[in-house]
């Protein structure tokens, strides 16, 4: 692809909804712990899917715990999210809901609640130093962790809620999608929506999940995440798809994770096809752009080089994601402005 092409996706100002933290984490990055940590043996392919390479979801899960093993400090996590935030605003990403699982580590000492402070700090030094990205939080919950951590989770969501002035905004629900039901954490999800927690919830992501999605869809989220398998064509259903529809839910569609992780073919078999069609609000994210060899510009520009869209489209796809956005309504309106600022030096 030719460069001025690259400079249009990387100067489109862009909206990031669905970023794990820890695999978000770069090559620069991960070189940095590495060297923080040698006796643990850790090489880069360890930690990253380079560019053509396919692995099965098994494969993408164990690398993120090899880099649990990386991150499992203070210093660590306060490093990892701010080089994160920085190179999502050298991206072009002016809003960016960073979601991350909150984890203790007997070894280091660090606890939930520290974990979920550090993420707080790294935020607002970002903010201290004028970085150029307004970014939030979503406490993400582990399915495979069951019902009780879900609820203790959920609990220590509403705590930073309420004493962040706004920065968590909401609850993830993700993790290896064969593990634990949907069923055994509807209490926990419950109670996070009753307490003004947005939900964005992972679904569907492998194809044996009907019974989960139709359950978890009646909550109903705020957001899913890919949302593969939801509709008639592979597998899913017209009622699933009604649900989404009748309830005008955003899908946060990962067209390189999805192709990586080989639940989508090739990116010309995506489902971002299907939705884009019907005109059903969808916005494009980057789920693990450190782990993918991604970035959200890369996305963006895959998405219309592979469904054939016009760089108006591109920049309307764009716009449209800040309404899908968890920050309240004057932070949408900022954003809008900003779109409109930036349009004319992007259309001359
Ligand atoms: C395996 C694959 C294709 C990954 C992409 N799809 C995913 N599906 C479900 N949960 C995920 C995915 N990517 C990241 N996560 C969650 O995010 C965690 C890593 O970020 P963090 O530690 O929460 O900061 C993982 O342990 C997992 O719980
Ligand atoms: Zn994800």
């Amino acid at each position: 692809m030719d460069n001025e092409a690259d400079a249009f996706y990387r100067e489109l100002p862009k909206v990031e909804l669905h970023a794990h933290l820890n695999g978000s984490v770069s090559f620069q990055t991960i070189e940095k712990l590495i060297s923080r940590k040698p006796h643990l043996n850790i090489e880069h392919g360890m930690t990253a899917i380079g560019k053509g390479q396919l692995r099965t979801l098994d494969e993408c899960f164990q690398v993120f715990k090899v880099i649990h093993q990386l991150v499992d400090t203070e210093e660590d996590i306060l490093m990892v999210a701010t080089d994160v935030i920085k190179e999502f605003a050298a991206d072009g990403v002016k809003y960016l809901e960073l979601r991350s699982t909150p984890r203790e580590e007997e070894n280091t000492g660090l606890t939930k609640k520290r974990y979920v402070e550090t993420v707080i700090k790294a935020i607002q030094q970002c903010k201290s130093e004028e970085v150029d990205i307004d970014v939030r939080f979503l406490v993400a919950i582990d399915r495979r962790n069951g019902t009780e951590v879900a609820m203790e989770t959920v609990k220590l969501a509403e705590e930073f809620m309420l004493s962040t002035d706004g920065l968590v905004v909401g609850l993830d629900l993700s993790g290896d999608p064969k593990v634990g039901h949907g069923k055994d954490l509807l209490p926990a999800l419950q109670r996070a929506k009753n307490c003004g927690l947005k939900l964005s919830l992972h679904l569907s992501e492998i194809p044996s999940q009907l019974e989960e999605s139709d359950l978890l869809l009646n909550l109903p989220p705020d957001r899913i995440g890919h949302g593969t398998f939801l509709h008639p064509e592979v597998g899913g259903s017209q009622s699933l798809v009604d649900k989404m529809v009748q309830n005008n839910i955003p899908l946060e569609l990962c067209l390189t994770s999805n192709v990586k992780g080989q639940t989508v073919s090739c990116y010309s078999k995506h489902h971002f096809k299907y939705w884009y069609q019907m005109g059903h609000p969808s916005v494009i994210c980057t789920d693990d752009k450190g782990v993918f060899s991604t970035d959200l510009s890369q996305e963006y520009q895959l998405a219309a080089s592979t469904f054939g869209l016009s760089r108006e489209a591109v920049w309307k796809l764009s716009q449209q994601a800040i309404d899908y956005i968890f920050a309240p309504d004057t932070v949408k309106q900022q954003l809008k402005q900003k779109w409109i600022d930036i349009q004319p030096q992007m259309f001359k």
